[in-house]
């Protein structure tokens, strides 16, 4: 097929989440709004990449946005990414895993969100989004110090 019949490819999305650590490497995990996509699911704070913005800039954008707290880019630790099914027609998205040890301020939800600062072990009996979830399962597995 010429490219000229082609509708325009779907181009990815990006989104980043972040795993906040406290000292006791607890995480804090965040239910979303009923109202919203993914209602009263668990998940990891974060959103989508902007146009012409980095991954670590949107992250600590989100972070002011949903959590009301400042984190700095120097203090991200990529952990590790998930990705949805690549199938045609659906928009390819990739889901970016930080961690971070570090904030300043304190944490207010976002109207109609919950904050919850959870063990690891405790990830695997929330109810999450499809990418949280071997997203979580990484994370448990870093903080273990497991393969
Ligand atoms: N965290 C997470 N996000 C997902 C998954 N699957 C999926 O399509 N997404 C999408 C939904 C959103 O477009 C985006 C997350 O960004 P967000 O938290 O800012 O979403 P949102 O509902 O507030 O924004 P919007 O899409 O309504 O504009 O990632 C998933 O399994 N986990």
């Amino acid at each position: 097929m010429k490219v000229s019949a082609m509708a325009a490819p779907p181009t990815l999305l990006t989104v980043v989440a972040l795993a906040l650590l406290d000292d006791a490497d607890r995480v804090l995990m965040q239910r979303r709004p009923e109202s919203r996509a993914h209602g009263g699911l668990w998940e990891f704070p974060g959103g989508k990449v902007e146009p012409g913005e980095g991954p670590a800039a949107a992250l600590v954008r989100e972070i002011a946005e949903e959590l009301s707290i400042t984190i700095d880019a120097a203090d991200l630790v990529p952990l590790t990414f998930a990705a949805n099914p690549e199938r045609e027609g659906t928009r390819p998205l990739v889901l970016l895993l930080y961690t971070c040890r570090r904030w300043t301020g304190s944490l207010v939800p976002e109207d109609g969100a919950q904050l919850q600062w959870l063990e690891s072990e405790a990830l695997s009996a929330l109810s999450m989004p499809p990418l949280d979830v071997p997203l979580a399962a990484a994370l448990r597995r870093h903080l273990k110090n497991l393969p």
